[in-house]
């Protein structure tokens, strides 16, 4: 679903190139639930956003259903932004001046498809994720785990080629974090969707297939879970540990 190829990415300042990601490779399959995790400045954010098509990359390939992002102009790119990549950011970014049910309907709204099947469709994910009686409030009216299924259900609207998490979990109660680790598993089951999340926090790594962590830039290692959760939360804190700091919030 997702191949990242010799992956190349510096910033410039001034006169200095500061590169950040160095020669990056991995790849995703349909249906499977990956993470990235590393100490601050890893470049993990950068990953991300190479990925979402928000920066270029200098060098290598990102290839998404087969197609390489590389080169394309920008509105190619906000095409595929629009139609092909679901999106969930830490602070949920659902619009206040919309219901739950339109801010679900958004993508698809941008992507110009007709309303009866696009309201079909919205419906469908609402009654899915357990939110059909809340379509017609406002988000200042629903609760954090009724934010973060719509956040959920919407990411899916346009039916994706992959779902990418920007720390969804970050600044979350366990409890929510669970709900926003719930949705994400019950899209993978139900709906076959792929996820690609980034995350400094292993608990909810732990419910992952597979993380990869991110080391100045280069992919230090690559952890798929065999065991049970908690004990490859264990594995996960093991190897944040041995790349500095005994706390796991200092390597976010
Ligand atoms: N726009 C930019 N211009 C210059 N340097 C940048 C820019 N964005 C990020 N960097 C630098 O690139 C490096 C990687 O940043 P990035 O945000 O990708 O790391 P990260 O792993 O997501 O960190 P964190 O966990 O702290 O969010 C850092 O050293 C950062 O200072």
């Amino acid at each position: 679903m997702l191949q990242v190829n010799h992956l190349n990415k510096s910033y410039r300042t001034g006169n200095n190139i500061y590169p950040v990601l160095k020669d990056v490779s991995f790849h995703v399959q349909r249906k499977e639930f990956v993470a990235v995790m590393g100490p601050s400045g890893s470049g993990k954010t950068t990953l991300l956003n190479c990925i979402s098509c928000f920066i270029p990359h200098d060098a290598g390939e990102i290839l998404l259903h087969g197609k390489d992002l590389s080169g394309l102009r920008e509105e190619a790119l906000a095409s595929i932004r629009n139609k092909k990549l679901g999106f969930v950011f830490q602070d949920f970014m659902l619009l206040d001046g919309l219901t739950v049910f339109e801010n679900i309907c958004l993508p698809q709204i941008i992507a110009k498809l007709p309303v009866p099947q696009m309201e079909a469709k919205a419906r469908h994910l609402c009654n899915s994720f357990g939110i059909e009686k809340i379509m017609q409030k406002y988000p200042a009216e629903i609760s954090g785990g009724e934010k973060q299924r719509t956040a959920v259900a919407r990411a899916l609207m346009n039916q994706p080629y992959i779902i990418l998490a920007d720390e969804p979990t970050g600044n979350l109660d366990s409890k929510s974090c669970r709900a926003v680790i719930d949705a994400f598993l019950q899209a993978k089951e139900e709906m076959d969707a792929t996820i690609f999340m980034v995350t400094h926090d292993s608990y909810a790594a732990s419910f992952c297939d597979r993380v990869i962590v991110l080391k100045d830039g280069q992919v230090y290692k690559e952890l798929r879970r065999t065991s049970s959760r908690q004990e490859f939360m264990d594995e996960l804190l093991n190897v944040l540990k041995l790349l500095g700091g005994d706390n796991e919030d200092d390597l976010a």
